[in-house]
């Protein structure tokens, strides 16, 4: 269990809500459902939905980023995630190891499949069914998104979404004195200054992760403030 998943969740009822996607930028087909993932099992068959709040506050962090760059838009990558989603993912996340380290599922030993899963786990959330420990992306709180600029060109974050490596953490690139790498690192304070500005939090491990009223939300938000503890708004989002 990570330590956020101890937060009391006490849901307060608010809406899933379709995202606008003519205010934002997506991209077709959705990555997930290009590899085959089960949205058809779930009420929620898109992954374009968010808690109100969560997209209200994604507005706001628009506009704070249009504010200094006129025309550049979040592109979202991906929100909402059903629980049968996330369990594809993480299986599909651990094929991919195995298959780029070129290793059998069925010659696995016990410790070797448990570190690869345990990779996987840093960057994927559990499929819990548990209402205590929910996907964060199943409550409608989570969603993982880039930038595009003025010509629609994805703005270079220096690694791709859903990468299972350390230059995946959000200040991977800090302390880089190459000037592409320096360019990574300010691309990634300008997606990371507007979300928290609109009050969200990023995921430590994922550059591309950012929530509000969630779990992770709640805890990062108590490790940053020396006031009484906040608990989680929304828990996994029951139709
Ligand atoms: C890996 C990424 N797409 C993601 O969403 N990770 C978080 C932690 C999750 O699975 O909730
Ligand atoms: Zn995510």
């Amino acid at each position: 269990m990570k330590p956020y998943q101890q937060i009391i969740i006490q849901d307060c009822g608010e809406p899933l809500v379709k995202i606008p996607l003519e205010t934002f930028v997506v991209e077709t087909p959705h990555a997930y459902q290009k590899l085959g993932a089960p949205y058809h099992l779930s009420a929620i068959d898109s992954p374009y939905y968010l808690r109100q709040s969560v997209l209200e506050r994604l507005l706001t962090a628009q506009l704070l980023l249009q504010d200094n760059y006129p025309n550049w838009k979040i592109l979202i990558f991906d929100a909402y995630r059903p629980v049968e989603v996330q369990q594809f993912m993480v299986d599909y996340s651990f094929n991919q190891l195995l298959k780029e380290r070129r290793l059998n599922q069925h010659s696995l030993s016990a410790e070797q499949h448990q570190s690869i899963l345990t990779e996987v786990y840093q960057f994927w959330a559990a499929p819990s069914l548990d209402p205590a420990t929910p996907p964060p992306h199943s409550t409608g709180a989570a969603l993982d998104i880039t930038l595009v600029n003025e010509t629609g060109t994805w703005v270079n974050m220096g690694s791709e979404i859903d990468e299972i490596s350390p230059r995946s953490y959000p200040n991977y690139f800090e302390n880089s004195s190459d000037p592409t790498e320096q360019n990574y690192h300010q691309n990634r304070q300008i997606l990371s200054k507007v979300m928290k500005t609109a009050g969200f939090q990023q995921h430590p491990n994922e550059w591309w992760h950012f929530s509000w009223g969630d779990q992770l939300w709640a805890w990062l938000t108590n490790q940053q403030q020396n006031k009484t503890p906040i608990i989680a708004k929304y828990g996994r989002y029951l139709c």
